[in-house]
């Protein structure tokens, strides 16, 4: 499972949690905008827009799995299994592969609104990047300060989708997930009234009742409810250190314990990493399983006219503060 979500404080944050039950063995990969991107299917841009993001590098190629680039437009790749479907290559179309989306968008979009038109122009087609990795099935949230969009390719199409809440789980589609709110209107971070009965003398007899029903389960509907509630609710001054730490408290709320979601025999799915980023900064922070130190990538601190990638590994080791 995976949850994603954007935050508006005084600058724009989004991140997400990256749930599985083993790592391809993830990265921090900073593209310099003079990376030779080459597509798959022929397209080309040799000069383009910075990013920063987390990802699985093969022969120095970025295998994003979610990324923001130096306009401050993000995107995060998310579970999407059973329903994902990806068209054919055809002749004379903009072919773009499915692990190319990423790069393909935040290489050549500024904005949300270049990217809805772009997304238009392309044929999502189903290459594998090589043949021992598989074809990820996903959907994508992309999201910059001006709103945010899910992105699913299935049967029937591509389907995008205004992303109102600028939250997105695994399945079922999004279209379904934001209907779901619908049973939790009454949800509040205030006391609830006794609306039960008149005949009942009703107490509110803990704090927090007002969120009584939140659904508290690792379902992705549930927790597509639970980060909405979180985010839509929480509260925080604008400042860096106060916003980075508030969205990580956000997706805290659906963070995957170890030995809570079995998988398989004796596997568990767990919050390989989470991750947030500064869309106007350009800064990459994240936390892993293991290490709960809130670390920085700051993409401002590499030489964005390069041409190599910089990559630094993805910091797992708790170092625990020793107060005496
Ligand atoms: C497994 C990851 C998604 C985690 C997630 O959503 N878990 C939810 C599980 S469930 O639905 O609720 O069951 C996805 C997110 C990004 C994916 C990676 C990126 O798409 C980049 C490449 C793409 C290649 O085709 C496959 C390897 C890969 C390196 C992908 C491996 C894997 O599919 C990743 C890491």
């Amino acid at each position: 499972m995976c949850t994603a979500a954007t935050y508006q404080t005084k600058d724009f944050y989004m991140g997400r949690t990256l749930d599985y039950e083993f790592s391809y063995g993830e990265k921090i990969a900073i593209m310099p905008r003079n990376y030779p991107l080459q597509y798959r299917h022929g397209l080309k841009n040799i000069e383009h827009y910075a990013m920063i993001g987390m990802a699985h590098v093969v022969e120095d190629y970025p295998l994003y799995y979610d990324a923001v680039n130096e306009k401050g437009l993000g995107m995060a790749g998310l579970n999407f299994v059973g329903n994902a479907c990806y068209q054919e290559v055809k002749e004379g179309a903009v072919n773009v592969a499915q692990y190319e989306f990423i790069p393909w968008i935040l290489s050549q979009c500024a904005s949300l609104n270049e990217a809805k038109k772009l997304i238009q122009t392309m044929n999502l087609v189903n290459t594998p990047y090589n043949e021992q990795l598989p074809v990820a099935s996903l959907h994508w949230i992309i999201a910059d300060q001006s709103g945010s969009i899910t992105v699913e390719s299935v049967k029937e199409g591509l389907n995008i989708y205004e992303n109102p809440v600028g939250v997105l789980a695994n399945n079922p589609s999004f279209d379904k997930q934001l209907f779901n709110l619908n049973n939790y209107m009454s949800l509040s971070p205030k006391q609830p009234q006794n609306l039960f009965s008149k005949e009942l003398d009703l107490q509110t007899y803990s704090r927090g009742m007002g969120a009584l029903g939140l659904p508290g389960d690792l379902s992705s509907m549930s927790r597509f409810v639970r980060v909405a509630f979180t985010k839509m609710n929480g509260q925080s001054r604008d400042n860096e250190r106060d916003s980075v730490n508030q969205f990580f408290h956000i997706l805290g709320s659906v963070e995957q314990q170890r030995g809570c979601c079995e998988v398989a025999d004796g596997k568990y799915e767990i919050t390989i990493y989470t991750s947030c980023w500064n869309s106007q900064k350009g800064i990459y922070y994240y936390t892993t399983y293991n290490r709960r130190q809130i670390t920085a990538v700051n993409m401002h601190k590499v030489n964005l006219d390069a041409q190599q990638l910089t990559t630094y590994p993805m910091l797992d080791d708790e170092e625990f503060y020793e107060q005496n």
